[in-house]
């Protein structure tokens, strides 16, 4: 994206004031004048419509005041929102870095950097796709002594444990292998699974021989994944005999084990090169003590690797998400080690790419507006959100540290080890920090590490550290970053931001919202940018409104909008045009396709209706105390049959669930309406009312077109389609809503 964005853009700043060689650059977009002018004469037909509403509100005796009343409160509400959404494409900035000025930086001057990665579940998170991960970033283009790679595993599974000891013996043929032809990328899975891209220059034997190993690394550790335990040799290894028979996922005392230690002659690859140390980590659960989730995994890394390696820089990275560019830390280094700005960047984010989209994105899983659009309008504002993974945090930042001007960030920490220091006495220090008990009374999870509480930890501590003074950048490579694996059912994809909208809802409505929080700390263009995402859950009950009452009235009869004939019909166009137009271009130019756009336009519809509702409900319930947080991993991996319709784009249905009977209802309904309102039309031949009811008609036809692979879903007989209760619950509710609508 990155690439394509560039001709749109205006590169500045190459010198610093100060003449220093700048190691990175800013660009803004182009094309702002024109922007800034659609969206003025989008905000004047708003204004217009919004008039219309109010000034004609339908009086005593007329039908459909209450109606009119609720689509005014919908209308003021999507104005609202159309309003945060322009901070964002105000003018956004993008960053390029030049790595070869860096490389003027003398090699033993660079900082060390500690990358997370989480996991947490063996069977939703197979193991063999957590060590492709660690591989990644085990094989980043850096200095091995200064890289130091911990694992948090929150099964505290030995299966997890099993396949990240067969990574370390796979990456000392690995490591050298991706040195020598400067591969990428450098998850094997990754690389394996693409043969047909590879222009590195490695001779096709060299490549079968590496595969072969990989591909027997796999299936030893498939075979131990499938008989759910290891081979008996390996019981009284070392690491392996942390596990006993009473132990489950739930309740284990700590566990740290040095896999690799880089400062060990012996940590080797085949090349002689030190290997980047390895570390696996299972704090300690116990059930009467919460364990808050990722956070509370990423709180515990941040310990334990403070007496392992301690470096200036973390990299967190979730454990579906593989590094897709070797040269990620350098370019981090560029922003840090600048000399004119780097001073103020706490954070350098990454979007969010993903490897598995398919072409049309049927459940817009990609992101593309979002990651090219919105994080760097974010970045013109102070910066992105923090999103959880492929981002480059400061140690210090992390552990609460507030910006000012005179903190001289010292790179070159670490840890200084004592020689009599062995792997076994570090790993007791380190399991005392992975205890359940330590952050009792401690400020760890509020002031210190990622904040607790929240379904987003992630973007609330990002705003944390951007209210304590810190910029954050978005950095968008043309060779991405990061690629990791988003839903491949319809169900994940709700169930996920079901997730996401509810913590970010909860956000708003605490003590952190943007506006009341971050206000006087960082920008107004940024609190606002960080309401699209805290306010998503609440365009659940505007559009559920908007996409049932219009076609409610429709069969009773009852007009809600101006005749076509009326000037006020004018605003209402151009509003629904450019809004539409506007969008499909952005959407375009992001890479999305026609069909895209339009499979975006209906999952924006479903999310709304479902998973946002979901979403408000539950932050409303957690304020009254009658619901408590969850954190519902997403499934990496589905069954052949699922990922087949996936790969084919047909929407997954399948289980019965509440959620898909609000799906299937709402778009039988619509269909309905749109249905009798047509025939009303044609039967009466009554042009009058077609002038009339016009937009409602049309706004019906639209959700029903829209919704159109849920009547597929319906009719459908594959194991997919939707589930017979769901169908007849659905159209059970439906019946009922007509009639009464005719009464
Ligand atoms: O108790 C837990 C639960 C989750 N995780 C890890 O958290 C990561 C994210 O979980 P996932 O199920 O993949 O959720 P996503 O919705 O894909 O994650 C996005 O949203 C989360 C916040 O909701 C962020 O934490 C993530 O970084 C971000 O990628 C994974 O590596 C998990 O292993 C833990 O370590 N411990
Ligand atoms: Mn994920």
């Amino acid at each position: 994206m990155g690439q394509s964005l560039e001709p749109l853009t205006t590169q500045t700043e190459d010198m610093g004031e100060r003449g220093h060689e700048r190691l990175f650059a800013t660009a803004r977009a182009k094309g702002r004048a024109a922007y800034k002018l659609l969206a003025s004469s989008m905000f004047v037909s708003i204004c217009l419509v919004l008039f219309y509403r109010a000034s004609n509100i339908p009086g005593e005796g007329e039908e459909g005041t209450w109606a009119w009343m609720g689509m005014l409160a919908a209308e003021i509400w999507f104005s609202f929102y159309w309003i945060f959404t322009q901070s964002v494409r105000w003018s956004p900035v993008y960053r390029s870095t030049f790595k070869e000025r860096l490389s003027r930086v003398n090699e033993t001057e660079l900082p060390g950097v500690d990358i997370f990665v989480c996991t947490a579940d063996p069977v939703a998170e197979p193991p063999g796709l957590v060590i492709s991960t660690v591989l990644s970033v085990m094989a980043y283009d850096y200095p091995t002594e200064k890289l130091s790679v911990y694992l948090s595993d929150d099964a505290g599974s030995q299966l997890t444990f099993y396949a990240l000891w067969e990574a370390a013996q796979f990456a000392k043929h690995w490591l050298p292998f991706c040195r020598r032809y400067r591969m990428e990328p450098r998850s094997p899975a990754a690389y394996f699974a693409g043969v047909a891209d590879h222009r590195d220059t490695c001779s096709d034997k060299e490549r079968s021989h590496m595969k072969n190993l990989y591909k027997e690394m796999e299936s030893r550790i498939d075979a131990v994944v499938m008989l759910g335990k290891i081979p008996e040799d390996l019981r009284t290894s070392k690491g392996f005999s942390e596990w006993n028979s009473g132990m489950t996922s739930k309740n284990h005392q700590p566990i740290v084990q040095i896999i690799v230690d880089s400062r060990e002659k012996s940590s080797i690859d085949d090349d002689g090169t030190l290997l980047p140390t390895l570390v696996y980590m299972a704090r300690e659960k116990r059930p009467q003590h919460h364990h808050n989730f990722k956070a509370g995994a990423m709180n515990a890394l941040l310990r334990v690797s403070s007496v392992i390696s301690n470096s200036a820089v973390i990299l967190n990275v979730d454990c579906d998400m593989y590094s897709n560019n070797a040269e990620s830390i350098r370019d981090a280094l560029c922003f840090f080690l600048d000399e004119e700005k780097g001073q103020d960047i706490g954070f350098v984010q990454h979007p969010q790419w993903f490897n598995n989209c398919t072409k049309n994105d049927l459940y817009a899983n990609a992101f593309r507006v979002i990651n090219s659009v919105e994080l760097s309008g974010l970045d013109s504002w102070g910066g992105p959100l923090y999103i959880g993974t492929g981002c480059f945090h400061r140690r210090e930042i992390l552990c609460g540290r507030k910006y000012s001007k005179n903190y001289k960030e010292d790179w070159q920490r670490g840890i200084m080890r004592e020689k009599e220091e062995t792997g076994f006495i570090l790993e007791e220090k380190a399991k005392s920090l992975a205890t359940c008990t330590y952050e009792l009374n401690t400020p760890w999870g509020k002031e210190v590490g990622l904040k607790y509480g929240c379904a987003v930890e992630d973007v609330l501590t990002g705003l944390a550290i951007q209210c304590r003074g810190w910029k954050s950048v978005c950095f968008n490579p043309p060779r991405k970053g990061f690629l990791g694996i988003a839903p491949t059912t319809l169900a994940q994809t709700l169930l996920q931001h079901k997730r996401w909208s509810e913590g970010n809802f909860q956000i708003f409505l605490s003590k952190y919202c943007p506006f009341i929080y971050g206000h006087g700390k960082i920008k107004l263009g940024l609190q606002m940018g960080y309401c699209i995402y805290t306010l998503w859950a609440a365009n659940s009950f505007p559009t559920l409104y908007y996409i049932t009452i219009p076609s409610l009235c429709l069969l009773k009869g009852i007009s809600l909008f101006p005749k076509v004939t009326s000037p006020w019909f004018i605003p209402f166009a151009y509003v629904t045009v450019a809004k539409n137009a506007y969008s499909l271009v952005e959407s375009l130019v992001c890479g999305d396709t026609l069909v895209g756009w339009w499979n975006i336009q209906r999952m924006w519809l479903l999310k709304r209706i479902t998973s946002y509702l979901y979403g408000e409900i539950d932050v409303i319930l957690k304020l009254l105390g009658i619901s408590k947080m969850t954190f519902s991993i997403t499934a990496k991996v589905a069954n052949e049959d699922a990922s087949t319709r996936f790969e084919q784009e047909v929407m997954e249905f399948g289980q019965a669930s509440p959620m898909f009977v609000i799906i299937a209802t709402t778009a039988l309904f619509n269909l309905v309406s749109f249905v009798f309102a047509l025939r009303g039309v044609v039967a009466d031949g009554e042009l009058r009312n077609l002038e009339q009811f016009f937009v409602q008609i049309l706004l019906c036809g639209v959700v029903a077109a829209l919704n159109l692979p849920i009547y597929e879903a319906l009719l459908r007989r594959d194991k997919g389609r939707m589930a017979a209760s769901v169908t007849f619950t659905s159209l059970g509710v439906t019946a009922l809503a007509c009639l009464l609508a005719k009464v």
